[in-house]
């Protein structure tokens, strides 16, 4: 099986086009055993790319643990940028198919390839009952969480994939690597979440890491960035045009007020292609 390595910001993925390839073994197996950075090829994950009626692709996404997300907004990046390097939909504008519906990108293409890319990431979802989580408030924000011994104040935002937004002081490994896992299986979220800690440095502009539901620590995460941008806003701690700074590159949101819909623009790199003969 021939396979393509991508990252958005850092966030690496394994991208199989199924336009002419085809799986050989269950999604959720594959992406497990291509993810392993010693023993497959390394990555957060797997990502399929494939035809689908009335759209330039479908975009289907599973975690590193194997896990299906309904959204990756990073992974949304390079696809589009594989469809157009790769002249499969040759155009600026794409339509992706995605577990949370049929999205629009803008491609910026120079010298016939593409680098960045601007994705309508369609409005958050602030009910909590859809996002889901049990804490109280549409959506809650700054609702106090008891978690490995601490009590966070959290923002909670869907953006077809669930995400906990922590603002704190310092962005520390503790909190990241110990009371991050603790967030993503807390029972007050049924299907689980990204936990993202967020350091404000002005209204326009955060520090950001996440722990990322079924990858754990990843370099960036674009729903996540968009989630940020959303509970900044909610919280009254930033505006609605915000540059994030992630471990692997920038992201630029807005969470436009006229529309509801949330923007998010950033980096998509092909990195090298191969065979998979596991
Ligand atoms: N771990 C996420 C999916 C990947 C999201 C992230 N890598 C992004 O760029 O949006 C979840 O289970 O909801």
């Amino acid at each position: 099986m021939k396979f393509t390595k991508m990252h958005g910001a850092g966030n690496d993925y394994v991208y199989v086009n199924l336009f002419e390839e085809t799986l050989p073994t269950e999604a959720p197996a594959l992406a497990r055993a291509v993810s392993d950075r010693h023993k497959g090829i390394g990555g957060d994950g797997l990502v399929l790319i494939e035809p689908f009626e009335n759209a330039d692709a479908r975009m289907r996404m599973f975690n590193l643990d194997g896990s299906e997300a309904e959204m990756c907004g990073n992974a949304i990046r390079c696809v589009a940028k594989y469809l157009y390097d790769h002249g499969i939909a040759k155009k600026d504008n794409l339509q992706i198919q995605t577990g949370t519906g049929l999205l629009h990108l803008e491609l910026f293409p120079e010298n016939g390839i593409v680098e960045r890319v601007r994705v309508n990431m369609g409005e958050p979802i602030l009910e909590s009952a859809k996002i889901p989580t049990l804490l109280a408030g549409d959506p809650p924000v700054n609702a106090t969480l008891i978690v490995g011994g601490m009590e966070l104040q959290v923002t909670c935002v869907s953006m077809g994939n669930p995400h906990c937004v922590t603002f704190v002081d310092e962005l520390t490994d503790d909190l990241v690597l110990k009371i991050g896992p603790q967030i993503e299986k807390h029972e007050v979220f049924p299907r689980k979440i990204n936990a993202e800690f967020i350091q404000v440095i002005s209204p326009e502009e955060f520090n950001m890491r996440v722990w990322e539901r079924g990858s754990g620590e990843t370099m960036a995460c674009g729903t996540g960035a968009s989630a940020v941008a959303v509970a900044g806003v909610l919280t009254g701690k930033m505006s609605r045009k915000v540059t994030g700074h992630l471990l692997g590159g920038n992201l630029e949101l807005e969470w436009s007020e006229e529309t509801n819909e949330v923007f998010m623009t950033g980096p998509a790199t092909e990195v090298f292609s191969g065979e998979w003969n596991g």
